[in-house]
C-alpha cells in the first residue's frame, strides 16, 4: 500500500516538472524555434526507437544469402540459446546447431547491435504448399545506412570460410602438365606437431595475422599472399608442417613438383591456375632442379645466338623465372596465398630466393628438443612427462637435448612399444643416451659428413643429367589445363 503511495506521489511530480518545463519553454522559445526544434526531438527520437525490418526467405530456387545467414548464425547460436535445432547431413562427422523455429538471436556488428528471428509459417490454407521459412533482420533505421550492406558481405564472407572448413580439401600436383587432385585428408594439425609451444604459437599468430590481414594489405599495396621457409635435417617435421598449416586455415595445398615443370612460361600457367585460399608447395627447393641465374643482356645474347636466336629460358626453368613466380605481377593473379619452400640445406639456396617479401618467415625446424619430446610422449602414450618421476623425466631432459635426433626417429621408437608405456619410456632413454654418447665421441658427425659427400654427388650427378637433357624431351608434354 506505501509503495503505490510512493508510485503515485512520484508520478505526480513528474507530471508536474513536466508541465512546468512546457510553460517555460513557451514562455521562452519563439514559436518557429519551438516547432523545429519539438520536429527534431521526434525525429530523433523516432530514428533511434524505430526499427527497419528485412526478411531473407527460404526460395525453392536458391537463396544464397538465406542459406549464408543459416551458417553464420548457426556458428555461435550453440553459444547463446538454450534451445536449439540439431541436424547432421548424411555422412557428415559434424553436427550442425540451428536456431528454433520462431526464436530469437542478437548480434553485435562494427558496434551496433541487430537481431535475428528465425519464423516458420505453416501453411493454413494451402497444406499442400507447406511452410514458408525466413529470417528476419531487425536494425535500428538510424543504422541502417550504415551497416546493413557491408553486415550483409560479412555474412557471406563468414559463411564462406565456415563451407572452406567443413568441405573437403585436395591435394594437387602437378603431372603432364596439368593439376591432379586427390582428396587431402593428412592427420597433421598444430597439436600433434612437436615443436617448441612458443614458436608454434608465433607461426599460428603470424597464420591469422595473414588471413585477417586483407584491409592490410589493401592499404599497403601488397599482394595478399605469405612465403615461409621451412628448413632443417630431414625428418624433422616440415612435411607435417605444411599438413598442419593447411588443416589450420582450412586450405588446399598445390604441391609443385619442378622437376615436371618445363619452362618459365608452364610455370606461370601452373600459378595462374591455382585457386585463392591455398598452399603452394616446393619441397626439397634445394635439388628440386638446378636453376641457372639471372642473366644480363651481355651474357644472355651468346647463349641465344648459341641457341638459334632462341630465348633458352622459354624452355627450362629459371631462377628469375621462380623469383617471378613467387614475387613478380603474375604472382597477384588470386589472392590469400601462401607459398612454402622447404629446404633440408638453407645454405644452399640463392639469397634472392630468401629475402623477405619472398620467405617473409624462415622456420628452422630443429632436432627434438625436450619440450618437443614432451608433445610426443603425450600424443604416442598418452603420458605427461612430469608424471615419469623427477628422476626420469630430467635424465630425458638431458639426453634428448645431446642425442640431436629428429621427432621422425623418436616417434619409431614410441610407436614400436606403444602398448607398453614403461618399456617405451626405457628404450627411448636407451636410445637417446646412446645417440648422446655417438655425438659427444663425433662419430656421427663423421657419419653425417660422409652421407653428405654421397649426396652431393648424387645430386651433382642427377643435375649433369638434368642439364643434358635440357632441350625439355624428358619432360610431359601434355599441356592441358
Ligand atoms: N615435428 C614433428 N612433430 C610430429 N611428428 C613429426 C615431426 N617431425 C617428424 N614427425 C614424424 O615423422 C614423419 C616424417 O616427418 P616429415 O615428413 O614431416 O619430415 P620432413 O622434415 O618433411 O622430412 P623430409 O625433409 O625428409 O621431407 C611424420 O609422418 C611424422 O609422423
Amino acid at each position: 500500500m506505501a509503495d503505490m503511495k510512493e508510485t503515485w506521489t512520484t508520478l505526480a511530480s513528474l507530471l508536474g516538472t513536466l508541465a512546468f518545463c512546457q510553460t517555460i519553454l513557451r514562455n521562452v522559445l519563439p514559436p518557429q524555434l519551438r516547432s523545429a526544434s519539438l520536429k527534431f526531438l521526434k525525429r530523433a527520437l523516432g530514428c533511434y526507437y524505430s526499427y527497419c525490418y528485412f526478411e531473407i526467405t527460404k526460395n525453392d530456387g536458391v537463396n544464397e544469402l538465406y542459406n549464408a545467414v543459416q551458417l553464420y548464425l548457426s556458428s555461435f547460436v550453440s553459444a547463446s540459446c538454450s534451445c536449439l535445432s540439431l541436424s547432421r547431413a548424411p555422412n557428415s562427422s559434424s553436427t550442425t546447431f540451428a536456431l528454433t523455429n520462431n526464436d530469437c538471436i542478437a548480434d553485435v556488428f562494427d558496434g551496433v547491435s541487430v537481431q535475428w528471428e528465425h519464423v516458420v509459417i505453416q501453411s493454413q490454407s494451402q497444406p499442400s504448399r507447406g511452410e514458408k521459412r525466413f529470417f528476419t533482420l531487425r536494425i535500428r533505421k538510424c543504422d541502417r545506412e550504415r551497416i546493413l550492406d557491408s553486415y550483409l558481405d560479412h555474412i557471406m564472407d563468414k559463411a564462406n570460410d565456415i563451407r572452406r572448413k567443413n568441405r573437403e580439401r585436395f591435394l594437387y600436383t602437378n603431372s603432364h602438365g596439368c593439376w591432379r587432385q586427390v582428396p587431402f585428408k593428412h592427420p597433421s594439425t598444430f597439436d600433434t606437431l612437436a615443436m617448441d609451444p612458443e614458436r608454434k604459437r608465433d607461426i599460428m599468430e603470424d597464420l591469422r595475422d595473414f588471413v585477417a590481414g586483407k584491409a592490410f594489405y589493401q592499404r599497403t599495396g601488397r599482394s595478399w599472399k605469405r612465403g615461409y621457409l621451412l628448413y632443417g635435417p630431414p625428418g624433422t617435421g616440415k612435411s607435417s608442417m605444411i599438413a598442419a598449416m593447411a588443416n589450420f586455415l582450412g586450405y588446399d595445398i598445390y604441391d609443385l613438383e619442378l622437376t615436371k615443370v618445363r619452362s618459365n612460361s608452364q610455370l606461370r600457367e601452373f600459378l595462374t591456375n591455382t585457386s585463392s585460399k591455398s598452399i603452394i608447395v616446393i619441397e626439397d627447393i634445394d635439388c628440386s632442379v638446378s636453376l641457372p641465374k639471372r642473366l644480363n643482356a651481355q651474357q644472355a645474347a651468346p647463349r641465344r645466338a648459341a641457341h638459334g636466336g632462341e630465348d633458352r629460358n622459354d624452355n627450362t626453368i629459371t631462377l628469375s623465372g621462380l623469383l617471378n613466380f613467387t614475387d613478380g605481377l603474375w604472382s597477384c593473379c588470386g589472392s590469400e596465398r601462401i607459398f612454402v619452400f622447404t629446404s633440408n640445406h638453407i645454405e644452399k639456396l640463392d639469397p634472392a630466393l630468401l629475402r623477405s617479401g619472398r620467405m617473409d618467415m624462415h622456420i628452422y625446424m630443429s632436432y627434438c628438443s625436450y619440450p618437443a619430446l614432451k608433445i610426443l610422449l603425450r600424443n604416442y602414450l598418452d603420458i605427461e612427462a612430469e608424471d615419469l618421476g623427477e628422476v626420469v623425466a630430467s635424465e630425458l631432459r638431458e639426453a634428448v637435448e645431446k642425442a640431436n635426433m629428429t621427432p621422425a626417429d623418436i616417434s619409431e621408437v614410441l610407436i614400436k612399444n606403444r602398448r607398453n608405456k614403461g618399456r617405451a619410456v626405457g628404450e627411448l632413454l636407451e636410445v637417446l643416451k646412446a645417440r648422446a654418447e655417438r655425438n659427444e665421441n663425433g662419430e656421427l658427425r663423421e657419419e653425417c659428413q660422409l652421407n653428405e659427400v654421397e649426396q652431393e654427388e648424387q645430386e651433382e650427378q642427377e643435375k649433369r643429367a638434368l642439364e643434358s637433357s635440357e632441350d625439355g624431351s624428358d619432360f610431359d608434354d601434355d599441356s592441358s589445363y
